[in-house]
Parts: C-alpha cells; structure tokens; sequence
C-alpha cells in the first residue's frame, strides 16, 4: 500500500486536467474513460513526461513535483515502472543484460529475488535470445521484469496489451495480475478493453474531459446505477469467484461464489484459483421460480433492491445475491408482467456462452 497525493491542474488543448487524489492505493488502479478523456495526460504527470506546472505529487511522503515548492524530480529520479504499448528493450542487449542494466542503476536485489522475478514472468528460456527474437508478448513480460528488479514505488501501464493478439494478452495478463496485485507498489493501469479492466482492476478510475467522475473499489463500481462507469456501452458487474472444478469434456469452468456454482466456458484453471468475470447487465434475464429445466446453466436466487429507469422503455434492475451486486436490464413491460419492485425474490438466469470473453 503506498499513500498518493495526487493534485494536478493543468490545461489540456479543450478542457482543463484537474484531479485531486489523496489515498492509500493498493493493487491495480484501472484508469478508464472515454477516448481523449485525459487519462494518459495523468499517466504523463505521474511520471514526469511534462513540465511539472500545475502537478502536486507525493508518494509515501516524498515530494515527486510541487511547483510551487519549487521541487521537479525527473522521471528517472521517480522510482517508477513504466510499461506502455510498446515496450522498449535496448536491442544490442540479450534480455538477461536488459533485465540487469536496470539493477544496475538502482542497486542490488538479493539472488532469490532475480530468481522469483525471472521465474514468475517465465523468462529463464529467454534470457540468452536480443530482443528481436522475441514475441510481443515476450517483450512485454521481460520489461515487466526489468521494471520489477528496479523495485518501483508506483507502476504506470498505459494500454500496455493493446499490441498484443488475444492468446498473448492472455498470457501476460495471467503472469502479471498477481503480480501486480501482492505489489506493495500500487498500480495505475489504462485500458480500454473491458476483460482487461474486469481481470486487472482491484479499483476503477473513471476520468472524463479531465475530471475524476468515479473512484473506488470494483464493489463501489458495481454498485453503481452505470455499471462499470466509463465503460457506458457493456455496462455490467465484475465478480470474483473460486475454481471449484473443471469440466473437460464440455470446457466448463465451475466457480463458487457465496455458495453459489457459476459455470462458465474458460481453460483449466488449479481449484482453490480466484478467477475473475464479468456480467453484462444486458445478458441477465428475470424469472420468478427457477425452470426445471433450462439450457441457462446460471441460475442465481436474487432479491431485487432497486429498479432505474434506463429510458422510456428499459429498467436497469438492481440485484443482491449474498454481499454480491448484479444488474440486468429489461423492457419496462418485462418489470411490470413480473411485478418487480424491492423485496421481490427473483431468479437471473445468464448463459454460460455470455460469459466467454473473459479468459
Ligand atoms: N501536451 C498537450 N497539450 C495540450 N493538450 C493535450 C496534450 N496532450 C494531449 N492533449 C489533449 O488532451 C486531451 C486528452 O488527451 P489524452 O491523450 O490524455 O486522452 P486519453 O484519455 O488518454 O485518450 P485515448 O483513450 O484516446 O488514448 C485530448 O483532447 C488531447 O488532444
């Protein structure tokens, strides 16, 4: 956990950047909204990319820029992990002379830590290859580890999947979630993709021409009336449960929440393993008493806390099941055959099919 106080007031070239943060951040901070929002300027700041005019940061109690102050420390001054798209690796360089240029700089680690490191991020059988000889994923996961020997006190990933192919994302995101997430250094992540978000973030920033419009844990995020906010056209919920079994033969993955079995379709996961998903409001449908039979293999007994009117003719209805929070969206007219209101104990039913895209 590393406390940031962040206060930035800076004109952007249409609206001004102005965030004022102050909080003990842990794990990995998705940092969404929409295109030109301003979410890579804050990337930019944190870091030290742009003159310091405007910028308050201090990390842990050490002052990173105050202007007014007159203290300005550079980028390579701030002990930061940058990852971005596309990762940088010197190309002269092996990836095991990569990964050690950083160390050098920053000090010794202890043996047992490079070997963690390396053997987290798998990149023992890499070490002697340049970096042109590797994937993009592989680039990835060797910056990552650079990055990880030099100890940050804060990461910075900006968008840095978005090169990769699905099967490589996922990948890297399964190398580097826990990764990120036990960090004692928090993470700001900027993503667009909403399975990343969904499988990354342990909090959510929502940032829009400028301004925070949204800060707190997924639960906080869940709990409200859009949803994921920033993410306004797949709004949905992000549960985490655990791996109770795979089923090889129809390549279904059992989780457990609250007591409750979620089946979706996923690649072997070790049981006892968290696992995150998401649900789009739009994939939950209503009954009253749970069919018998029903090819839905997600059946889960609700209670209807709240109902939202999306527009004229849709309502976002607001679920409880155990601490948990899920949403659907029905037809007005859907709301009234079922005489939906508060208190009402209700079935949702979601496909297993709708909840691919998250592994
Ligand atoms: N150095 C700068 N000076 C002035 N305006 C800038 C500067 N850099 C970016 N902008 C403008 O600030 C706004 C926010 O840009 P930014 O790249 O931070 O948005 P973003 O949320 O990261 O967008 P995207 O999701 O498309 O990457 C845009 O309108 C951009 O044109």
């Amino acid at each position: 956990m590393s406390r940031l106080s962040i206060n930035i007031r800076r004109a952007l070239s249409d609206f001004s950047l102005d965030i004022a943060l102050d909080h003990d951040f842990k794990g990995v901070t998705a940092v969404i909204g929409p295109s030109g929002a301003g979410k890579t300027s804050f990337l930019q700041c944190l870091a030290g990319f742009v003159d310091g005019r405007g910028i308050q940061i201090k990390v842990n109690g050490e002052i990173w820029n105050d202007t007014e102050r007159g203290i300005i420390r550079q980028p390579h001054q701030r002990r930061l992990g940058y990852i971005f798209q596309s990762p940088y690796l010197f190309p002269h360089l092996s990836v095991e002379d990569n990964l050690f240029y950083g160390m050098k700089r920053r000090g010794q680690l202890a043996d047992d830590e490079i070997a963690q490191v390396i053997h987290s991020l798998s990149i023992q059988p890499l070490l002697r290859r340049s970096p042109s000889a590797l994937s993009g994923g592989e680039k990835q996961r060797v910056a990552l580890a650079r990055s990880l020997l030099t100890k940050p006190d804060l990461w910075i990933l900006d968008e840095p999947m978005s090169a990769l192919d699905k099967k490589s994302r996922q990948e890297v995101i399964t190398m580097i979630r826990p990764i990120l997430s036990l960090s004692s250094a928090p993470s700001f992540y900027v993503s667009h993709a909403l399975d990343e978000v969904a499988q990354m973030a342990d909090s959510v920033l929502v940032i829009d021409r400028g301004q925070v419009k949204f800060f707190g844990s997924i639960d906080e995020a869940n709990d409200q009336d859009l949803g994921i906010p920033g993410l306004q056209n797949e709004p949905g919920v992000i549960l985490e449960g655990v791996v109770k079994d795979f089923d090889e033969e129809y390549g279904l993955l059992r989780l457990n929440i609250d007591h409750q079995d979620i089946f979706l379709p996923a690649r072997s996961r070790p049981s006892g393993q968290r696992h995150r998903f998401r649900i789009l409001r739009k994939d939950v449908s209503l009954c009253l008493s749970c069919p018998s039979s029903s090819s839905v293999l997600n059946q889960i007994p609700c209670i209807v806390i709240a109902l939202k009117p999306a527009s004229d003719y849709q309502t976002h209805v607001k679920l409880a099941f155990g601490k948990h929070i899920l949403w659907a969206t029905l037809t007005r007219k859907s709301v009234d055959n079922l005489r939906l209101e508060p208190g009402v104990s209700v079935t949702a039913m979601i496909k297993a099919v709708s909840l691919l895209g998250t592994h």
